[in-house]
């Protein structure tokens, strides 16, 4: 067992945040993206699913406290975290698509390194508990190693093992597998699934949330139907297939 939330080998239940989300409301220059979503959910392994440009991303910036609403309230374990930045970094770590965007310094001990920091902790501490990190995912040997010459699975990892450092009540994956082969997404998908807190997954592929608790499917910014996967997953696929049918890849928006 390791205490930074991932252990290898047997599951144990995982713990939910509390996401309460009222009345949400997210406008650009007058252009709602985001309407009137209301959520409460302890889930711990919670998917966010929809087309392009439903809002996704901009619901889960929501949740991370990244941006503030235009009007409505998101709150995390009954924290604004747009408000209260410093609780952010230990409720929650986000996972982006690019690990190129995430990614800031030279060598994966030192990118491991810098979270800790973030959070408090004295130079040696973080670099103890970096150390402990890339040990507990079998990793000791990536310390000095340069990101430049990792691939693109391994950058995945590496932010990965930087947010489970700081151990986060609840992790966000911004589509962090697109682009991945099978087995290097079956292995980050390994390690997620041992995560002990919150999974908040966006995802294209329902197949990523089949064992999940908890989806939310969001349909031009509004929610289109939220609960358990086994009645929002086929209800969303069956919608899919059947857009994917018609031609509204030629709208333009206004
Ligand atoms: N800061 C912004 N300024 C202008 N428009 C924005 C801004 N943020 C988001 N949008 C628009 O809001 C809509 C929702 O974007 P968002 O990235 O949340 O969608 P998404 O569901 O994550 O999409 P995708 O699956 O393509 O990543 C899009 O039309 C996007 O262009």
């Amino acid at each position: 067992m390791t205490m930074d939330g991932l252990h290898t080998g047997i599951k144990t239940a995982a713990v939910g945040s509390d996401i309460a989300l009222t009345d949400l409301c997210y406008a650009v220059a007058g252009k709602s993206i985001l309407s009137d979503v209301s959520i409460q959910t302890n889930a711990a392994r919670v998917g966010i699913v929809g087309r392009n440009g439903s809002g996704k991303s901009t619901l889960a910036r929501l949740i991370a406290g990244l941006i503030t609403p235009t009007s409505g309230t998101a709150k995390v374990n009954g924290k604004d975290l747009f408000k209260n930045r410093k609780a952010a970094l230990t409720e929650i770590g986000i996972l982006f698509q690019n690990p190129d965007h995430q990614i800031i310094f030279p060598t994966v001990e030192e990118e491991i390194s810098f979270g800790l920091r973030q959070i408090g902790q004295p130079k040696e501490e973080a670099a103890a508990k970096t150390q402990e990190t890339l040990s507990s995912f079998g990793k000791a040997h990536w310390a000095e190693a340069y990101i430049n010459t990792l691939s693109q699975g391994q950058k995945h990892l590496v932010c990965l093992m930087a947010v489970a450092a700081m151990a986060p009540k609840a992790i966000i994956l911004d589509e962090p597998f697109t682009g991945l082969d099978i087995p290097t997404k079956a292995q980050l998908n390994r390690y997620l699934s041992q995560y002990r807190g919150s999974l908040i997954h966006i995802t294209h592929d329902p197949a990523d949330l089949t064992e999940y608790d908890y989806v939310i499917w969001l349909e031009q910014g509004a929610v289109q139907q939220t609960g358990h996967p086994d009645d929002v997953l086929p209800a969303y696929v069956a919608r899919m297939n059947e857009l994917g049918g018609s031609d509204d890849i030629s709208d333009l928006s206004d």
